[in-house]
């Protein structure tokens, strides 16, 4: 192979110490095991499942009947959302105009993304994948843009940062969310701190705009995106999280509750009761404008509380 097209060697499993490649179901996967931590990341969706920190449990909810098949979404861990966020008929029309299909939460969940980097070291693990959307997407979407997603992880947390940048001639609008499932032991001991006094639209009241009084409590069906990007901390009987977001003023929250559970793919009718959405996104009138060749980077930390 001449010197030039061989991949950096970063990106050679020979070299690295605490990652190998695997493979679950039908997808491939890379598995990290580094002293002070685990996780496994997928390449189709950049689909991070598990990070548990030593002596913990996971930090995100997987679904126990997750299935990991080509061109199928991952129910649990952290989808992500790109470059439409939700139902397409609900985007900004700037957004919508864009999308050629119905399907819900962009491109990017199914998409096999490409490995673009790897990094190790006693204290952390950095891995960055790509997705090059341009025309071999152009039957579900028009325009071309660069996802650069990096993974950071470490005893603070895990860190995704997703970087777009518009290729195209033409000014980009789109909407994403980082879709971060995560576990709780009884979803009615559940509480969001952070978003007291947040404007939110209620999806399961017309899109009603409301206002949040006090901590977000669960009692049935849940779905709503804040007006918001400020820290929060996720209290569940059990444990606290702190999701720190970057880029972002709005806030996805969304629990199924026991009806829209029996619905979902991939998902136990009761399973709403022990998992709970807190999504970094820009969504709604939060969406994105980019100029061509202009980048915006939406991620999160997810830490202890
Ligand atoms: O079933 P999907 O496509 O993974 O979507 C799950 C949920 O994702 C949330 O982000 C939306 O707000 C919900 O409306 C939606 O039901």
């Amino acid at each position: 192979m001449p010197e030039s097209s061989k991949p950096p060697l970063s990106l050679s499993p020979g070299q690295w110490s605490f990652i190998r490649w695997n493979t679950i179901g039908q997808l491939e996967a890379l598995e990290i095991h580094h002293p002070l931590f685990e996780a496994t990341l997928f390449l189709q969706g950049a689909h991070l499942t598990r990070f548990i920190p030593k002596s913990d449990e996971n930090w995100l909810w997987m679904s126990p009947t997750a299935r990991f098949e080509p061109g199928r979404a991952i129910r649990g861990g952290i989808p992500i959302c790109w470059p439409w966020f939700g139902d397409p008929a609900r985007n900004a029309p700037e957004v919508r105009k864009r999308i050629k299909t119905q399907g819900p939460h962009g491109l990017g969940r199914t998409a096999v993304w490409k490995l673009e980097d790897v990094c190790e070291s006693a204290h952390e693990v950095e891995i960055s994948l790509s997705l090059d959307a341009n025309q071999d997407f152009d039957n579900v979407w028009h325009g071309h843009a660069l996802a650069l997603l990096t993974f950071n992880f470490s005893v603070r947390g895990c860190q995704l940062a997703l970087t777009t940048t518009n290729l195209g001639s033409e000014p980009l609008a789109f909407s994403q969310a980082l879709h971060t499932y995560l576990p709780t032991s009884d979803i009615k001991g559940t509480r969001i701190l952070g978003l007291g006094f947040a404007h939110y639209i209620d999806t399961l009241k017309n899109w009603e705009y409301c206002t949040q009084d006090g901590p977000v409590y669960f009692d049935g069906e849940t779905d709503r995106i804040y007006e918001n990007g400020d820290p929060l901390t996720v209290v569940t009987p059990a444990t606290s999280r702190k999701l720190t977001a970057i880029g972002s003023d709005s806030t996805v929250v969304w629990n199924p509750g026991p009806k829209k559970a029996l619905k979902l793919s991939d998902f136990p009718d009761t399973a709403w009761q022990t998992m709970l959405c807190v999504e970094t996104a820009n969504a709604a009138s939060d969406y994105r404008v980019l100029n061509s060749g202009q980048s915006h980077t939406l991620g999160v930390l997810i830490g202890r509380g």
